[in-house]
């Protein structure tokens, strides 16, 4: 209960930063909704006060007074068809300002994450996304019920105000009779909200089958494996799952509800014989009659809605708890609080001594690994699916710290630079690059966000990957919209996105790779899609593009690996062998047998001109 009402606390807070003014504006409007009823009440009472008065002969209604009541009352009608649209609107902006708010901060946070340790971690990736759609949908819903709050407790305290001058032991009735109610209540909300929480892997579940039904890049998968009807029902048991944890829940919910009714029909009931009695001892007018009937009955609702919108918070609160955690997620990698300036690299690079895991749940990747990239050469590292390359990659890239071990950037250990620094000293195309939705130029250009309008120098990176000609064969070359998302919209026309094949792609993500003029170049698989004649191309290219440049070169084709100045092959996550092509080639070990593996089968290849890969 005391973390719901500190969510609670922090929720309203939040939306205070979103918008101070826009607040101190809705709640004053909220204020007046809340204060209506009552005023329309009075003037009633006021008006059949004078009315009895007037039919029992006592006094005579002066036009003035009577034309000044039904002004106000006018006003009052006018002002409460009124207030309900301009909070509306405002909330409406609230909301706007609010979504911004929370988003900005959602994505400020995860791009504070400097390393992809906490992408990986099924857990922490479940808050982030948790916390994301959270973002999205709940600001509008959470005003939506502070303001009910806020304008049936005014609406409440005003009329509770008019039965403790009428009748305290009337008005401490209602009041109690309430209490069951918001104990239940506030015990129904903190039940949502653990429902909600234990549902929330089920709702990421259901989301994932519907974009595996739905999605462009699932489809083809789904249609030639005919997966539809698959997914359709697991998706089906989720949502029967689902409907039957909260039908338990309304179940549990109605009971009470109707128990708790009951309670305040009977409190209503005394309330009227007590008012009436009254009446009868003429202890009270008939317009008095009136207001207190009218204060009993909006009482009740007023509480009702109250309580009906704490348990209402639940939900936002539970965004909140998801949002909060983000907020409170460590940083993934140490950064120093004063970092060494990243030199241009002359020496080269070394890994000493260094052994990974993902965490302590997870076997060791890498161990005890020694290797030297000296600059201005290309290392090619080898090895069977699992060896951990990609690993290493990762480790290289700073996307995680060795467990044990350093890697050193001539010299520095790379801990001790700024990460984002460090980056800008390195390109790489990894094995699984991006397909951006955007432009031929964007995706090129995103390698360097400084040059992404600089033509000449995108025209020079698709040249070095070998994809200038084919670019200006599309229909607005480098302005193409490459997408199978959106429509295009070019020169006022509408059209359907082009979208590339997956060489084209690749060597559009190595043009990426080229567009930042970095001291290494970090090339995972870049060649895994092209053809035969794309990839002799390439490489004939790469061999003049790399020769004075310092770049670590993976791959499973050893056409391409032996181009490199040295290999390394890693086996089970240690390095079992380096050298050069030849080299290793007169040691007969692993290198050499992949080797004759790969040749041999690029023998037997009914496709002669296709090179193979292990
Ligand atoms: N985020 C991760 N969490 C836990 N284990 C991981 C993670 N990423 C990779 N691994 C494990 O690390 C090992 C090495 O994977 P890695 O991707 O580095 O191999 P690789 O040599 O690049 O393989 P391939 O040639 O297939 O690309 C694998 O056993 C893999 O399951």
């Amino acid at each position: 209960m005391w973390h719901f009402l500190q969510s609670v606390t922090q929720l309203v807070k939040f939306v205070w930063r979103s918008h101070p003014l826009g607040c101190v504006v809705a709640v004053i409007l909220t204020i007046l909704q809340g204060l209506i009823p009552l005023a329309n009440a009075w003037v009633l009472k006021v008006l059949l006060d004078w009315l009895a008065e007037q039919f029992a002969g006592q006094k005579d209604i002066i036009n003035e007074q009577l034309m000044g009541l039904l002004i106000a009352q006018t006003v009052l009608i006018v002002t409460a068809a009124m207030l309900p649209n301009v909070s509306r609107y405002l909330n409406a902006e609230l909301g706007r300002r609010l979504t911004i708010s929370i988003q900005s901060s959602v994505y400020q946070k995860i791009n504070q994450f400097r390393g992809i340790a906490h992408f990986e971690n099924p857990e922490v990736y479940d808050t982030i996304r948790l916390a994301e759609e959270g973002a999205e949908q709940s600001s509008g819903q959470t005003l939506q019920v502070l303001t009910d709050l806020i304008q049936s407790l005014v609406t409440l305290l005003s009329f509770v105000s008019v039965l403790i001058s009428f009748n305290l032991f009337l008005a401490n009735l209602v009041l109690l009779a309430a209490l069951p109610q918001l104990i239940t209540q506030l015990q129904i909300g903190r039940q949502r909200f653990g429902l909600a929480y234990e549902l929330s892997p089920t709702e990421r579940r259901k989301h994932y089958y519907s974009f595996l039904l739905s999605d462009v890049y699932a489809v083809k998968e789904v249609r030639l494996f005919g997966l539809g009807t698959y997914f359709l029902d697991k998706l089906l048991q989720l949502y029967q799952r689902t409907h039957h944890a909260e039908r338990q829940q309304q179940q549990r919910e109605l009971r009470w509800e109707l128990g708790l009714n009951i309670i305040s029909s009977i409190v209503a009931s005394i309330a009227f014989v007590i008012v009436v009695s009254a009446a009868f001892a003429e202890r009270v007018s008939l317009g008095d009659i009136m207001l207190y009937v009218n204060a009993v009955t909006s009482v009740q609702m007023a509480s009702g809605r109250l309580i009906g919108a704490i348990a209402g918070l639940s939900e936002g609160v539970l965004f909140y708890s998801f949002f909060e955690k983000l907020l409170n997620l460590s940083p993934d990698l140490p950064v120093p609080a004063t970092p060494y300036p990243v030199p241009s690299l002359s020496s080269g690079i070394e890994l000493r001594n260094v052994s990974f895991r993902y965490s302590d749940h997870h076997p060791w990747i890498l161990r005890d690994v020694n290797l030297q990239i000296p600059a201005h050469h290309c290392l090619a590292l080898v090895g069977l699916n699992g060896a951990g390359k990609s690993t290493l990659v990762k480790l290289l890239t700073r996307l995680y710290d060795p467990t044990i071990g350093q890697i050193l950037w001539d010299g520095i250990d790379i801990r001790e630079f700024e990460p984002d620094e460090f980056r800008r000293h390195i390109s790489t195309i990894f094995q699984d690059f991006m397909h951006y939705d955007l432009t031929v130029r964007e995706n090129i250009g995103l390698g360097d966000l400084s040059r992404i309008q600089d033509m000449p120098w995108i025209q020079k990176a698709a040249k070095q990957a070998n994809i200038h000609e084919e670019i200006l064969r599309l229909p607005h070359d480098y302005e193409t919209e490459i997408t199978r998302m959106f429509a295009e919209e070019m020169t006022g026309e509408k059209a359907a996105g082009i979208d590339l094949s997956g060489g084209q792609w690749q060597r559009i993500a190595t043009a990426r790779m080229f567009a930042r003029e970095a001291d290494l170049l970090i090339l995972d698989e870049p060649t895994a899609a092209l053809d035969a004649q794309a990839e002799y191309e390439t490489y004939s290219h790469f061999k003049q593009l790399m020769a004075d440049r310092t770049s670590l070169l993976i791959s499973h084709r050893f056409s391409t690996v032996r181009m490199a100045d040295a290999i390394a092959v890693l086996e089970a996550g240690r390095i079992v062998e380096y050298g050069s092509h030849e080299a290793l080639m007169r040691s007969n070990g692993t290198y050499a047998k992949l080797y004759r593996l790969q040749a041999e089968s690029y023998m037997d290849s009914p496709q002669p001109h296709s090179p193979a890969s292990v």
